[in-house]
């Protein structure tokens, strides 16, 4: 009689788990997705941008309130104060300052009004998903998995850079203050993935949490994926006079 024993796999090398995980940033990240394309390379209409960024505010929003539930989980000072940045980062110290401000000039300096983006009335139903998903999978999963999950921020800086020189270049008519978010998310997207990385190499130390890791953040990949399905979807099922027009979707009814 057989009485095989399936044995838990080996851990990967501290090399191997990183390069696994660089390489889903590689094959999946939003960088590639045909929108993210089309603003590039100039394609994009204005009605299609201010889409875009009254979307993409969805996101941004919920980000410090996805680093709240995960500040929740770490169990010191060191490691809570380093995730508290983060919501500085996003919410500011005071009044008018942080990246959901820089948000809300981005969308003033390609004319949408503040009042717009902080309503949420054009904020599609896949993106409302998409980033309920992401929030609520850190609220669900451990700190592993909800800092795994942040690691598409390894991908991000280039691809700042990338869109600031795409903007300058095919989209002037967008004020160049307006380009103050990405321009600061560059360094911060760089420090955060650094530190972020370390972490997560440090708490996966099986076979089994290191594949966590790497599915934790192929999901994120999913979500800012799927962010770009919606809006790219509701650029297309719109009259192109009247994308012009109104700039925008207005989904209060
Ligand atoms: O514009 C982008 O393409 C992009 C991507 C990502 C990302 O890769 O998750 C983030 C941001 N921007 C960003 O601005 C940001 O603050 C941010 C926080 C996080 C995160 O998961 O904690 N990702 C991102």
């Amino acid at each position: 009689m057989s009485t095989a024993v399936t044995r838990a796999a080996e851990p990967w090398s501290p090399a191997e788990f990183e390069s696994r995980l660089r390489a889903v940033g590689q094959e999946r990240y939003h960088d590639r997705h045909p929108f993210n394309v089309r603003m590039h390379t100039g394609a994009l209409s204005p009605a299609e941008l201010r889409c875009w960024i009254a979307n993409r505010f969805h996101y941004q929003r919920h980000i410090p309130v996805k680093d709240a539930l995960i500040t929740a989980k770490l169990d010191t000072p060191l490691l809570r104060r380093m995730w508290l940045r983060r919501i500085e980062d996003h919410d500011g110290r005071r009044e008018g300052e942080g990246g959901i401000e820089r948000w809300l000039r981005l969308g003033e300096a390609a004319g949408l009004d503040r009042g717009t983006l902080l309503s949420g009335r054009a904020v599609l139903p896949g993106v409302r998903l998409a980033v309920e998903g992401y929030v609520n999978f850190c609220r669900l999963r451990g700190p592993l998995e909800a800092v795994a999950a942040s690691l598409t921020e390894l991908s991000a800086p280039d691809l700042m850079r990338l869109r600031i020189e795409a903007f300058e270049r095919h989209y002037p008519w967008i004020e160049a203050d307006g380009l103050a978010y990405f321009r600061t998310r560059v360094e911060q997207g760089r420090r955060d993935s650094g530190e972020a990385l370390a972490l997560v190499l440090d708490w996966a130390r099986t076979r089994t949490d290191q594949q966590r890791a790497v599915d934790a953040l192929s999901f994120k990949c999913d979500v800012l994926w799927a962010l770009l399905d919606a809006v790219q979807q509701a650029g297309r099922s719109e009259p192109a006079d009247e994308r012009e027009r109104d700039g925008l979707r207005d989904r209060t009814r």
